[in-house]
């Protein structure tokens, strides 16, 4: 992000991979090492997760609520999966015109969108090996040993042409894993 006088340019930050590889809680952790870094901005999403079974960080709602939203044009991006809706609120465009360099937990299956809508856009793959995600998304206790499965199966999306994603290995310890993605997203604010 080079951001000089007058003209700040920001950059939208879409933290893919698939279910249990640890997005979450790496944002988390990046959240937390880069609280006094100002460039940066964790975007909580809009999730039609029952509220009472909420682990993370992200605002709840329902179905017909969502949709209102979604119908006023309020979201920044939207998409589906799991049988639920997900959602990044509008303060996104605020925060990149702002020059801010905007982390998002998204699907792999709405790159395409967001790349086109923002072009100033990165993608950060998090992977780690399907064993390790059955035990961490059974450890992580959310879903039933049916959804798990059914997350594990998951079709993923390919990367659209000219994207060049960062991928950050989380196959060992949390601090190590942190680490890396804390160092990527400094990559991205310094370009
Ligand atoms: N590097 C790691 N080592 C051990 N456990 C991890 C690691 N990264 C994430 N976890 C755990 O794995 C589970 C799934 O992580 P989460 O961030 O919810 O994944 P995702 O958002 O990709 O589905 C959580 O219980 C989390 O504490
Ligand atoms: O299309 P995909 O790339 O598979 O991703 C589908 C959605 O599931 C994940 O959210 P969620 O918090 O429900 O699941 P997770 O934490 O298990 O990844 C991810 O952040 C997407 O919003």
């Amino acid at each position: 992000m080079n951001a000089c006088a007058g003209s700040p340019l920001g950059a939208l930050v879409l933290v893919v991979g698939p279910s249990g590889v640890g997005k979450d809680t790496l944002i988390s952790g990046a959240r937390t090492a880069l609280e006094a870094d100002k460039r940066f901005v964790f975007v909580r999403r809009v999730v039609t997760r029952r509220a009472d079974i909420e682990l993370e960080d992200h605002d709840s709602m329902d179905h017909q609520q969502f949709a209102a939203l979604e119908a006023a044009g309020r979201f920044a991006l939207s998409w589906d999966a799991h049988g639920l809706r997900y959602g990044l609120p509008l303060s996104v465009d605020t925060d990149i015109a702002l020059g801010r360099v905007v982390v998002a937990n998204v699907s792999r299956h709405v790159i395409a969108e967001a790349r086109a809508k923002y072009p100033a856009c990165a993608v950060v793959m998090i992977c780690a090996e399907i064993s390790l995600r059955a035990e961490r998304l059974t450890r992580r206790g959310r879903e039933s040993r049916d959804q798990i499965t059914a997350r594990l199966a998951r079709e993923s999306a390919p990367v659209p042409a000219g994207i060049d994603p960062i991928i950050i290995d989380n196959s060992g310890s949390l601090a190590i894993g942190v680490t890396a993605f804390v160092m990527a997203l400094r990559k991205i604010a310094d370009e």
